[in-house]
């Protein structure tokens, strides 16, 4: 089939790439001339693993073009994804006016039957405004379709999430687009959920808000852990045991980042209050993470007098492993609450984008961790890299001012961290000393 993909974030990258590899024909547009040029010297724009190669298969298979041109890309293409930005706006409202002008855009080039899919997270009501919007330019309806087709793939696996998913979701008001897009997916052998627009469009909502809640309940019963010296890791792996809860999305640490679960939940929380619906549950999620993810800032705090001008080490700063992602990662909010407490930053992270240096300048990026911790006060593990999993602990205990360390995701033991000679050791509820 001949596919459209607008907008190569990370999702319409891999969503192109991957159409790609099963016998379709993709265009990719992207608006960022920069970006395209990139892409079509086999450049990949963003980290994701298997990425690049993928790429360059692509390309030299001919089976995918990037441009900027819109008008063309449509008019060639049987089935166009939008997979453009949704950010979050200061109210938690969803800032849709990307897909807008992208819909838009799409109405004036229609010219056969198109089937017009939302593939980014868009909120209740936008297939229908997709639809009015075409219909208001003047198209005729029995020339398009507008379906909602949700992602769920994760940062570091997309593309295996992408191909290998566990579910697909079309939210379709017409046999004619459900039917052809079941075909588009065939190859896949994944299971299809067809339903109605509103509900493709909660569903993804609520997978994220769902697991974002697990995340925040665990940290919670973390805290509760570390006051009555219980082991979290022993509950999580005895709660995930019960096939009811499943033992994913268990991980105690310092809360959840990323580019989806801090801002698909306010929006969740906004539909509702939209709906006159107050959301109790995910806004008590989310207020669990904001204070989660200061945890080591309220542990120094009790430990030092005043962190002004102490050295604070930040090991990790990507929102999880496996990314160059830093957006709403945990450290982002720590970095920030140091520096207004006087405190002298030095971060290690192999990953680290020039976003990070471009808003916190004044940090000094080590490129080899042990640098990194050279009369540093304490340690604060932020991302669970394999660089940090494999440190020398008494090399790093040698080289600091006072060994103190605040596990963030709970990678050490806290015995073995003792015996490696750190006078101090804080996990997210496996207890502690000083
Ligand atoms: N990142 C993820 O892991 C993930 C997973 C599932 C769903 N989603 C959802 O998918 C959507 C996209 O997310 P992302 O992380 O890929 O976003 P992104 O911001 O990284 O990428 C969006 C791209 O669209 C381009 N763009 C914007 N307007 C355009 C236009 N008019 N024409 C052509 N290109 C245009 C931008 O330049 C950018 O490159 C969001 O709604 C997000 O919530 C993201
Ligand atoms: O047990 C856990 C699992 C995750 N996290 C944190 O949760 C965040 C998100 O992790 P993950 O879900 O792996 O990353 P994303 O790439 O943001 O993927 C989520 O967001 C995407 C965008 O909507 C969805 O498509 C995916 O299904 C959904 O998992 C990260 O900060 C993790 O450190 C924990 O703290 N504990």
């Amino acid at each position: 089939m001949k596919i459209c993909v607008i907008g190569a974030g990370y999702v319409g990258l891999v969503a192109a790439l991957s159409f790609a590899t099963f016998k379709n024909n993709v265009i990719c547009v992207e608006k960022d001339q920069e970006k395209v040029d990139k892409l079509k010297q086999g450049v990949p724009i963003i980290y994701e693993k298997g990425l690049e190669p993928l790429l360059k298969t692509c390309l030299s298979k001919k089976k995918i073009i990037f441009t900027t041109d819109i008008d063309r890309a449509v008019k060639k293409s049987d089935i166009i994804f939008i997979a453009v930005g949704t950010p979050t706006k200061e109210d938690w409202s969803v800032d849709v006016s990307q897909v807008m002008e992208v819909a838009n855009q799409i109405s004036q080039s229609i010219n056969t039957y198109k089937i017009i899919v939302t593939k980014s997270t868009v909120p209740v009501g936008t297939q229908k405004r997709i639809k009015d919007i075409i219909h208001d330019n003047g198209v005729q309806e029995n020339k398009y379709d507008v379906v909602s087709n949700p992602e769920f793939l994760r940062e570091g696996r997309a593309i295996n999430d992408f191909l290998h998913g566990e579910r697909i979701v079309l939210g379709c008001d017409s046999e004619k687009a459900s039917s052809i897009m079941k075909k588009l997916y065939k190859p896949l052998r994944t299971p299809v959920i067809v339903t109605t627009p509103p509900t493709a469009e909660l569903i993804k909502y609520a997978s994220n808000a769902f697991l974002a809640t697990k995340i925040s309940f665990i940290n919670e019963l973390a805290n509760l852990s570390n006051i009555v010296e219980a082991d979290i890791d022993t509950i999580a792996y005895a709660l995930g045991m019960d096939k009811r809860i499943s033992p994913e999305f268990l991980q105690a640490g310092i809360g959840y980042g990323g580019s989806c679960f801090p801002k698909d939940t306010k929006a969740l929380v906004n539909i509702g209050k939209h709906y006159d619906y107050d959301f109790r549950i995910v806004k008590s999620a989310i207020d669990v993470n904001e204070t989660q993810r200061l945890l080591p800032i309220d542990i120094l705090l009790n430990h030092y007098e005043s962190l002004e001008g102490k050295i604070i080490t930040l090991l990790g700063l990507t929102f999880k492993p496996g990314t160059d992602d830093i957006r709403e990662a945990p450290s982002l909010y720590i970095i920030k609450a140091l520096l207004e407490k006087g405190a002298i930053v030095k971060c290690y992270d192999p990953m680290v984008s020039n976003e990070i240096k471009k808003i916190y300048p004044q940090l000094t990026y080590c490129d080899d961790l042990y640098d990194s911790v050279v009369d540093s006060e304490c340690l604060i593990l932020c991302t669970e890299l394999d660089d940090i999993y494999q440190m020398d602990l008494k090399k790093v205990v040698k080289k600091m001012m006072n060994a103190i360390m605040i596990d963030g995701r709970n990678m050490f033991d806290m015995d073995e961290v003792k015996s490696k000679g750190f006078k101090g050791y804080y996990s997210m509820g496996k207890g502690s000393y000083t």
